[in-house]
């Protein structure tokens, strides 16, 4: 059977993907002992990523050759917006902080330097870079959420629970296969050299997700510089 670009790129990331189920905060949502306060602020650096995240979809449906892909991306779009972004907006209300104060969150670095990335690539490339950009963040999550939903109690947390529901969720599985799914499509019969710049791209935010996850661990925002 022949290969998918899929299938390549899964083999290229899975270490890397790994090491998240093995990094602390990852696993302390599956074992129920985040931290809250890291929880809150990795939920508030998440919803203004989102958005732009959301931004690069919306590129994608601008940039696609025909209307099953636009149909895609827009899907894509809507999902993020209301499906993924309500589980935000539902922490941020048990949290006692409103939709307003969490659209104005500051970004961290970590998410400036992130969403730069993506939407660069997007911006500066066809549809195809559009979807690679966005690739490995709807993956990995499904990825995780799926693994964690394994773990005895990870679903029935009762502030933690959620989180591995959604990521876990058929909704969001679908949202990861219709990923998949675009990149196959899309990466199909392009030539070596083409393939690889985008698997580059799928490495890359796959390092970017490692960097979020420890901007989440160490509730980091800005280097603060020791002398000013
Ligand atoms: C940083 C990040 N990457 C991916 C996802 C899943 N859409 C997310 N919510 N946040």
């Amino acid at each position: 059977m022949e290969q998918k670009f899929s299938d390549r790129v899964f083999e290229r990331v899975k270490p890397l993907w790994n090491s998240y189920l093995e990094h602390p905060f990852v696993k302390g949502i599956g074992e129920g002992n985040v931290d809250e306060e890291k929880f809150k602020h990795y939920m508030k650096q998440d919803y203004i990523y989102l958005i732009e995240y959301s931004r690069v979809f919306a590129i994608g449906a601008a940039k696609a050759h025909n209307l099953k892909t636009m149909t895609m991306f827009a899907n894509l779009l809507s999902g993020t917006m209301n499906y993924e972004m309500d589980l935000h907006r539902e922490y941020a209300a048990r949290f006692g902080i409103s939709n307003e104060e969490l659209e104005a969150t500051e970004p961290s670095a970590t998410v400036t330097a992130y969403t730069s990335y993506m939407l660069n690539k997007a911006q500066n490339g066809g549809v195809e870079n559009a979807i690679a950009s966005v690739l490995a963040c709807a993956w990995s999550y499904n990825f995780i959420g799926k693994e964690l939903a394994t773990w005895p109690g990870a679903t029935e947390h009762e502030l933690y629970g959620n989180w591995v529901k959604l990521y876990s969720s058929e909704e969001f599985t679908k949202i990861a296969e219709d990923c998949i799914n675009l990149i196959n499509n899309i990466a199909e019969g392009k030539p070596e050299h083409e393939q690889k710049e985008l698997e580059e791209i799928i490495v890359k935010t796959s390092y970017f997700e490692y960097m979020f996850w420890n901007m989440a661990e160490n509730k980091s925002f800005w280097p603060v510089e020791p002398t000013v």
